[in-house]
């Protein structure tokens, strides 16, 4: 079971909550988009990146602009290990895929679904031939994109999904230590995603990761697939 956690900030908190457990860690590159306080300098990210080569976790550089000219340039200066799309006014197309594995060839591809009523279906449907996650999330920050609400939706759509897609599904959406265990029961998704339960806010936006909610979190993930064999 694949543990992501976002939205790392710092270079010691990303160790450390690689240490806890995470597989993969996404973040915020500088850009037009996001809460300012979440976005990180470039400089950062190469350390943070070079990081998780070094010990084997997955970088993922979520996209919070709508521009995918701007997608683009980002993947091809951070060559993450996933790009994940999360805006709420662009969603990825075949063409942007190739364009993609021209500027940077080991970087996957994750586009978010917002799941709000059964139509989520058929969004999942219409990305899943190129694509390589699809990221089921809640409601739309009141800054950017979707998901980052701490809010669970309709876990049955999310389940109707993963039976129905090829791509692997990253279950968000309000997921923390105490009801990560039903989720990957209920929805048997590939990986697990987790933001605003597994972290500490501060007045300004400011936000860092509880890295006690992470490892339990991430050993609450894993005991919950062991026990239905995923
Ligand atoms: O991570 C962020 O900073 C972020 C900002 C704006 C939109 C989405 C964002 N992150 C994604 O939202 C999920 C779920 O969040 P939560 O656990 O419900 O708070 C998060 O893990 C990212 O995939």
């Amino acid at each position: 079971m694949i543990k992501q956690l976002y939205s790392l900030i710092q270079f010691d908190e990303s160790v450390k909550t690689m240490e806890a457990g995470a597989d993969n860690i996404g973040l915020v590159p500088m850009q037009n988009g996001g809460v300012p306080a979440h976005r990180v300098p470039l400089d950062r990210v190469h350390k943070i990146f070079d990081e998780c080569k070094k010990r084997g976790v997955n970088s993922v550089a979520i996209m919070l602009t709508n521009d995918p000219e701007e997608m683009l340039q980002l993947a091809e200066e951070v060559q993450a290990n996933i790009l994940h799309i999360a805006g709420d006014g662009y969603t990825a197309t075949p063409e942007f895929r190739q364009r993609l594995k021209e500027v940077a060839p080991d970087t996957e591809l994750m586009q978010a679904v917002l799941v709000d009523d059964e139509s989520a279906i058929e969004r999942a449907k219409a990305v899943d031939p190129f694509v390589d996650y699809i990221l089921l999330d809640s409601g739309l920050a009141p800054d950017t994109g979707i998901g980052a609400s701490g809010m669970t939706h309709d876990w049955d759509i999310d389940a109707k999904i993963v039976e129905s897609v090829n791509a692997k599904v990253i279950e968000a959406g309000g997921l923390g230590p105490d009801n990560v265990a039903d989720a990957i029961k209920k929805i048997k998704p590939y990986g697990v995603d987790s933001l605003t339960k597994t972290s500490i806010k501060y007045e300004g936006g400011h936000m860092e990761k509880d890295i006690e909610k992470v490892r339990l979190f991430c050993e609450r993930a894993d005991q919950a697939a062991k026990e239905i064999g995923l």
